[in-house]
């Protein structure tokens, strides 16, 4: 089950990852918002991160015009590592190096077809479970209480 949540700038954007997530074969929990009228991102943001964070959700994907405050958002949540990206390399990295379990996109900066390579990648990358960055990823929980 993968857990959606956009705002009014990034809802179409989430209905089109929506639609792709389907079609290949995935379950979709769609956390709002629901429409284009304007709205907050918080209280979506933090619905779906926190179905992520409690394993209701494998993974969890938000959406706003850039990106930025829903990815703030979710990574409030603890046990939440969102990573914001606009490019497959960030999507590739994110997951081998910082096994994050979010992935932040802005509508108004990548266009749907990048966006659903970065979905795509994201989704389909392990985490490379190396030593090094497995002390990292726990050192960002022990860093911030
Ligand atoms: O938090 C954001 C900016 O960092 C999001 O991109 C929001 O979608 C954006 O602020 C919404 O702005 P709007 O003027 O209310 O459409």
């Amino acid at each position: 089950m993968i857990a959606l949540a956009s705002d009014h700038g990034g809802y179409e954007l989430k209905q089109k990852v929506i639609g792709y997530l389907e079609a290949n074969g995935y379950t979709c929990h769609d956390f709002g918002c629901y429409s284009l009228e304007s709205c907050d991102y918080p209280e979506f943001g933090r619905a779906a991160a926190e179905a992520v964070a409690k394993g209701e959700c494998e993974k969890g994907i938000v959406i706003c015009t850039t990106g930025i405050g829903i990815s703030i958002v979710a990574n409030k949540v603890p046990g939440i590592r969102c990573g914001l990206c606009a490019d497959t390399y960030s999507a590739k990295m994110t997951r081998e190096h910082n096994d994050a379990n979010m992935l932040a996109m802005g509508a108004g900066i990548v266009g749907p077809n990048l966006a659903l390579s970065i979905v795509e990648t994201f989704l389909n990358t392990p985490f490379s479970g190396d030593e090094k960055h497995v002390r990292r990823i726990n050192k960002i929980e022990e860093e911030v209480k």
